[in-house]
């Protein structure tokens, strides 16, 4: 745990919304990952590779606690259990970890998880230092295994899909609806490329702000920060600012 009290000063690029106006109609993304110098974010079939040092890590956690939210797969959570935790930063009642929101059209998300355990476990817990993991599925999951998660203790909020997946651009109506003004979406890769890809109507990037952190290591097999085939049409990020952390490159971006 950090004895640093404020995150660093460098995310101010992030250009977040007050967290005390009420929910924009246009809510903030931020879009961020850690990867290697052969743009790889995970090992061979997934594996989980920490390629972030203990300062980077310590940013992210930091970054973390500044939006309302905190969106991955179903994919990381089943390769990864993630908690999605700020437990890095020093425990402050003021300091409270995001809302998980899961990406999962079929509703995958097994009970078993970290998300889900530590949820159930809250009363052994700080008040408000655990979150309810909250599940976008597609409308058409049967009512059957909405009940099952919801009795596990999941909220399950379905939506309607577009070719099998939650549209990007259906994100922002449904964080205002749900009251959550920013979000940090942490991945995995075919999250990550739908949402470098995404345009607004008026062909604008969905994304705010990326953040990508750079570790000065080679991966070789494994699983790219975009799936394989979908690297072509990134869009360009216009660097704000790069900062160098331990032995990590932070770069926060803007996408043209
Ligand atoms: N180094 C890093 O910063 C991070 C690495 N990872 C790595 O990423 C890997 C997981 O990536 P993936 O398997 O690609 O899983 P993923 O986490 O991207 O989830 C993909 C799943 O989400 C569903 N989905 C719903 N809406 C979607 C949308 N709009 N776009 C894309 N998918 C949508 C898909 O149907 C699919 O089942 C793991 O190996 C994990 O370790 C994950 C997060 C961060
Ligand atoms: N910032 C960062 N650096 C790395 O090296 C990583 N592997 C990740 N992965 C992301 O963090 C999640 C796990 O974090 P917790 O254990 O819950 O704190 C993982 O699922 C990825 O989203 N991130």
């Amino acid at each position: 745990m950090s004895n640093q009290l404020t995150p660093p000063e460098f995310l101010s690029h992030l250009n977040l919304p007050n967290p005390n106006d009420p929910s924009p109609s246009n809510p903030h993304i931020t879009l961020t990952w850690a990867q290697s110098l052969d743009f790889r974010i995970a090992g061979e079939r997934g594996k989980r590779v920490i390629l972030s040092g203990e300062e980077s890590m310590l940013m992210t956690h930091w970054m973390r606690s500044m939006h309302q939210a905190i969106l991955v797969g179903i994919g990381t959570v089943l390769l990864d259990d993630p908690r999605l935790q700020i437990n890095l930063l020093p425990s402050s009642p003021t300091l409270l970890p995001p809302q998980p929101l899961i990406l999962d059209p079929k509703l995958r998300f097994p009970p078993t998880t970290k998300l889900q355990i530590e949820w159930n476990s809250r009363s052994l817990r700080p008040p408000g230092s655990v979150c309810q993991p909250w599940i976008l599925c597609g409308e058409e999951v049967s009512k059957e295994r909405i009940s099952s998660a919801e009795e596990n203790g999941a909220r399950v909020i379905p939506i309607s899909l577009v070719d099998g997946r939650i549209s990007p651009q259906t994100l922002p109506s449904i964080m205002t609806q749900l009251g959550l003004s920013s979000v940090m979406i942490e991945g995995g890769s075919r999250v990550l490329s739908s949402f470098l890809h995404a345009r607004r109507q008026d062909g604008s990037s969905l994304v705010d702000r990326v953040v990508v952190t750079v570790a000065p290591t080679f991966i070789g097999n494994g699983i790219g920060v975009v799936p394989l085939g979908e690297e072509e049409s990134l869009p360009e990020l216009i660097n704000l600012h790069t900062e160098i952390m331990g032995k990590d490159a932070v770069m926060v971006c803007k996408v043209r």
